[in-house]
């Protein structure tokens, strides 16, 4: 792919100059979500190096400015089988942008000081840094550390409260201290579900020079190893926790700066091996529980304030999987809503300008976009649009008017993606139920009309569709009709619900609500892309066209 990028650059330019942005569509402001200054997801895209420059690869990421300020476009070249290569753009939106020549102080002024006086006054500020290899993530990051800490320092010289330093590493499930010559720390919850960190040292500081010390002494102990991308990759997560002791009364305040292993792909880690290939799959995951906790705390947020304003009652408590990974078992306290601390996060998506990059960058600003939660106002705003919008007559338009602007009708791409569709191209004449397998999603036919059932809720929550995991006889189900029933075709699914906030049709799947259904019971096969890097399902206009037949 590499020379097909470098052979057609000239090319890939003249496109890219002569193309013109996607429209935002009406109504919908760019950098909308900046009123929920509980959650700000912004990206920095990474200046050219010279090594790119050397390279020969172009630039693919181009920032829009003005009105539309936190919308980013990647062009990216595709090899037209009967044809010349064209030119696929896409775009993201973000709340914050910041361009190639923005500095990391700017960055600091505008995103990321607002969590020093929070957290001065007792709060949690989190600031994540995510995204591919030699993004910048580390570069971003130990900068921002040290404008942090000597904020904090600066803040109030004669106040008595105390501020003190931790920093650890997290390679899969073992944790490090950097600032002890990476000795062992254990990660255990206290008798009140506090998680400590057991072992790790925590250095007070009091000057800048102090500040600077400690965060070169825990860089020199990272561990790192080369990628394609990067000769000096971090394979771990590194937390530095920013303590501020009030007095024995006050919770403390916390700041957390996390710099985020390099996510990377199957591609970048090839030359590397097996052992390799289980890091950069041990990493993925966690990234993977990492977004569903933020995003699992923002929505808890967001529904507590829609609570709050329309005195509603809450319907469903959050489940926010914090202990399924190291990372998120330590910063337990910023994703539990139980835990009644006011948080806000920051999160600054990292990104690679350039074209052979162009496939991690759209990962890293979809995962972005993923994390964006909107606010209760806007979320409702949208909502009534919506109604307006479904129930409002058509505005009368002139003929030709009307003409001009009736889209033409092409056919849907055939998806590339992975998709659910059965492997087997001659499967679409076999009735879906005679080739059930694990994988494949369907529609569940609606649950019958039941007169004595009074709970009208359970019903309206019933998934309609799911993912086939394996059938029942296979599974640790424990059914005594098991035997009874061996004739009929029954299976263990994982319902697939709507992801919240998201303008298109896009699912998650929910392994914690499993349950046997029959094949009576399915109503058809669907057939949706899925997205390895998000774990979310999409209906794609290329997609709508394969979905299977209900016989
Ligand atoms: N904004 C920037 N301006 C100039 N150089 C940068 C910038 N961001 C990153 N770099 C340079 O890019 C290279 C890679 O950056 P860095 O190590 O921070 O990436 P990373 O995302 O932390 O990678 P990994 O996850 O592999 O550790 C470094 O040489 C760094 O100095």
């Amino acid at each position: 792919m590499d020379k097909f990028y470098l052979d057609n650059a000239a090319l890939y330019e003249t496109l890219v100059e002569r193309a013109t942005p996607a429209p935002i569509p009406a109504g919908q402001a760019a950098g909308n979500n900046l009123d929920n200054s509980n959650m700000i997801v912004a990206a920095r895209i990474r200046p050219q190096l010279d090594e790119d420059l050397a390279s020969g690869f172009p630039c693919a990421v181009y920032p829009r400015s003005g009105a539309e300020a936190g919308v980013v476009d990647i062009h990216d070249l595709y090899n037209h089988p009967r044809g010349r290569p064209v030119l696929k753009s896409a775009k993201y939106e973000v709340d914050r942008l910041f361009g190639p020549e923005t500095t990391t102080e700017e960055i600091f002024d505008v995103h990321v000081k607002h969590l020093v006086p929070f957290a001065w006054g007792g709060g949690i500020g989190t600031l994540f840094a995510y995204g591919q290899t030699g993004s910048g993530k580390t570069f971003t990051v130990s900068r921002l550390e040290e404008l942090v800490v000597e904020a904090l320092v600066d803040l109030d010289p004669d106040s008595e409260k105390q501020v003190s330093l931790t920093i650890v590493e997290l390679a899969g499930n073992a944790a490090f201290d950097l600032l002890n010559a990476r000795q062992p720390v254990s990660i255990m919850e206290d008798a009140r579900g506090h998680t400590q960190l057991v072992g790790a040292n925590e250095c007070e500081v009091q000057a800048h020079s102090e500040v600077r010390d400690l965060i070169e002494r825990a860089t020199s102990f990272r561990r790192t190893a080369p990628t394609l991308k990067n000769d000096d990759s971090s394979r771990s997560h590194s937390i530095c926790r920013i303590r501020i002791k009030h007095g024995p009364k006050t919770a403390d305040g916390f700041l957390y700066l996390v710099d985020l292993a390099g996510s990377e792909g199957a591609r970048d880690v090839a030359v590397h091996g097996a052992d390799r290939m289980r890091e950069a799959r041990e990493i993925n995951i966690s990234l993977s529980v990492l977004k569903d906790c933020i995003r699992g705390r923002a929505e808890a947020d967001v529904a507590m304030a829609r609570a709050a304003r329309t005195g509603a009652k809450k319907k469903q408590t959050a489940r926010i999987p914090f202990r399924q990974s190291a990372l998120t078992k330590v910063l337990k306290h910023v994703f539990d809503p139980a835990g009644g601390r006011a948080c806000r996060t920051a999160v600054i998506a990292c990104v690679n300008p350039n074209l052979a990059d162009v496939g991690p960058s759209k990962n890293t600003l979809r995962y972005a976009e993923i994390l964006r939660v909107t606010p209760p106002s806007k979320a409702e705003a949208a909502v009534s649009t919506y109604a307006v919008a479904k129930t409002a007559p058509a505005p009368a338009a002139a003929p030709a008017a009307a003409a001009a602007r009736t889209p033409q009708k092409k056919p849907p791409p055939i998806s590339e993606k992975p998709n659910s569709r059965d492997p087997d191209p001659d499967a679409a004449s076999v009735p879906f139920r005679h080739r059930l397998r694990p994988g494949m999603v369907i529609r569940l036919k609606p649950p019958a009309p039941d007169s004595d059932d009074d709970d009208e809720e359970e019903d309206e929550d019933a998934p309609q569709l799911a993912v086939l995991l394996c059938p029942e006889m296979a599974s640790d189900v424990d059914s005594p009709e098991a035997a009874r029933t061996k004739r009929t075709m029954r299976y263990v699914c994982a319902s697939l619900d709507p992801a919240p906030g998201k303008k298109e049709e896009c699912y998650e799947m929910n392994i914690w609500e499993q349950f046997v259904v029959e094949s009576g019971q399915m109503d058809r096969e669907v057939v949706l892309e899925y997205d390895p890097g998000t774990r979310y399902y999409y209906v794609c206009r290329g997609c709508r066209g394969l979905l299977g037949k209900g016989t």
